[in-house]
């Protein structure tokens, strides 16, 4: 079978350390060529823009979007428009009414497309999924904490209108929680901590619920230590379930259960491939509609100024 040809738009950091490794470990895809600003990637053709890349490169059948998210709606359009098959980073735009779009021509135009929420394949996810379907929930504890300085060093644009500061990572907490619980949730309050030199909050309190009036609350960080908090705590009339490490670790009353041993991105690009096999498409917004209402209902607290 002929693999998939594969462009890349956007070789920076996530693309270097986790995108093409997973590419080439796949046999089902070819990385035929890249498009980006930044330093060129080895192996394939480069070009400056995707649109040299669709007129003056090898032919493409998909193309995954690693670029920020300011700007990538219109860069999938055109992939769309081409008729290519599109994985898209999260998250998958800078606002919900691009994503939203995405969905509608994604769907017009008959070809698979992706809202790669990378969280959602930690090992330990799915194994907790199924632990949580037959039991009584009371509270969700999402705490995310992280250094921007060591995943997002010098990049101003996640402090820029539409780059989201620490929901760049805490939407990674919320596509995980959206994953796990079945009901929809809903944003009752947030409270949001901007420095005074940034346009994008660096730490974040929110407080959600669904239906059922189940209590969620998550507190994120992006000026934490070296050492990541990345653990969401599920309280249960049966039992407490934590998953820690983003994911990849799953206890059950304390005891560590068995988990996959699949990588995030190795399992991003099979669902893609699968996704293109069955001409089906996976593209949830809910994530991104839990940031856009905590922007909305967000009390902002000015705090210092942040230096990179
Ligand atoms: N940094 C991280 O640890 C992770 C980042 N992500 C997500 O991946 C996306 C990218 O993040 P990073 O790789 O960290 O950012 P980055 O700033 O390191 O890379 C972005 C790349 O896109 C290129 N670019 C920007 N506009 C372009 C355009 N119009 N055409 C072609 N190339 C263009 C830039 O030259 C740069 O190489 C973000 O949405 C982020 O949320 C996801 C997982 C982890
Ligand atoms: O998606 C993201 O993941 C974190 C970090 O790479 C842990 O995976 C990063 O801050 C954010 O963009």
């Amino acid at each position: 079978m002929q693999p998939i040809r594969l462009g890349l738009v956007g070789y920076g950091k996530i693309a270097q350390d986790q995108h093409v490794p997973a590419i080439l470990a796949n046999p089902a895809f070819q990385l035929v060529s890249v498009a980006t600003q930044g330093k060129p990637c080895a192996g394939v053709e480069n070009f400056q823009s995707l649109s040299e890349l669709l007129e003056n490169g090898p032919p493409v059948d998909a193309i995954a979007f690693c670029t920020p998210p300011q700007g990538r709606f219109a860069l999938v359009q055109q992939a769309l428009a081409a008729g290519k098959h599109v994985l898209v980073e999260k998250p998958p735009c800078a606002t919900l009414g691009e994503a939203l779009a995405l969905v509608d021509q994604a769907a017009e135009r008959g070809v698979s497309a992706l809202f790669a929420w990378h969280s959602r394949y930690a090992p330990g996810i799915e194994a907790a999924r199924d632990w949580l379907a037959s039991r009584t929930l009371q509270s969700v504890q999402i705490d995310w904490k992280e250094d921007v300085r060591k995943w997002h060093p010098g990049q101003t644009w996640i402090w820029q209108p539409g780059g989201l500061g620490v929901f760049d990572p805490g939407i990674n907490a919320l596509s995980i929680v959206t994953h796990l619980l079945k009901l929809p949730l809903f944003v009752e309050s947030a409270e949001l901590r901007v420095p005074s030199n940034c346009q994008s909050p660096i730490a974040a309190s929110i407080k959600m619920a669904d239906a059922h009036q189940l209590d969620v609350r998550a507190e994120f960080d992006f000026d934490h230590g070296h050492d990541e908090l990345w653990s969401i705590e599920v309280r249960c009339a049966e039992g407490v379930l934590r998953l820690d490490n983003g994911g990849a670790l799953l206890s059950i009353d304390g005891v560590r259960q068995a988990v996959s041993g699949e990588g995030e991105y190795a399992a991003v690009y099979r669902h893609f491939q699968q996704l293109i096999g069955d001409k089906a498409s996976d593209l949830d917004v809910q994530p991104l509609r839990l940031v856009a209402d905590s922007f909305f209902v967000g009390s902002r607290v000015l705090v210092e100024a942040f230096y990179d």
